[in-house]
């Protein structure tokens, strides 16, 4: 399965500190993980594999909306700053609204993160 990864620069150490929190399930699972420009950087450092698409502002939540189109995602994790503004606004609300549309998992936040993803490994196995 799938799974898109996205923060914004607030919240990227906390999708690291996530991700690495089911590091046995994310190197052993058949999980594919893709991500937004910056924040795939963030992840690869961090040591996981990752393919990282273009970054936020430049249409990089776009490309993932469109995948979730298309049904290619199991799920989206994206860790939004409610404290800060994005030049992008009008493209993080298309995600979500995308992700409505077609009934695809959105996790906002650590603690939903963290449910859908066990959620998640125990339906497909991993
Ligand atoms: O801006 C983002 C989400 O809206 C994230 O993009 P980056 O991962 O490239 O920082």
């Amino acid at each position: 399965m799938k799974i898109a990864l996205i923060a914004h620069d607030g919240k990227k150490a906390d999708m690291v500190h996530f991700l690495s929190g089911f590091r046995d399930a994310l190197h052993s699972a058949e999980i594919d993980l893709v991500a937004t420009g910056t924040t795939g950087k963030h992840i690869e450092k961090a040591g996981f594999e990752v393919n990282r698409l273009l970054s936020g502002p430049m249409g990089g939540d776009a490309q993932i909306a469109a995948m979730a189109a298309e049904k290619q995602l199991a799920a989206v994790i994206f860790f939004r700053d409610p404290l800060d503004k994005h030049p992008h606004e009008p493209d993080v609300q298309m995600l979500m609204r995308i992700c409505d549309v077609h009934n695809i998992p959105l996790a906002t936040n650590p603690a939903s993160a963290e449910l859908m993803f066990k959620a998640l490994t125990q339906t497909y196995g991993t």
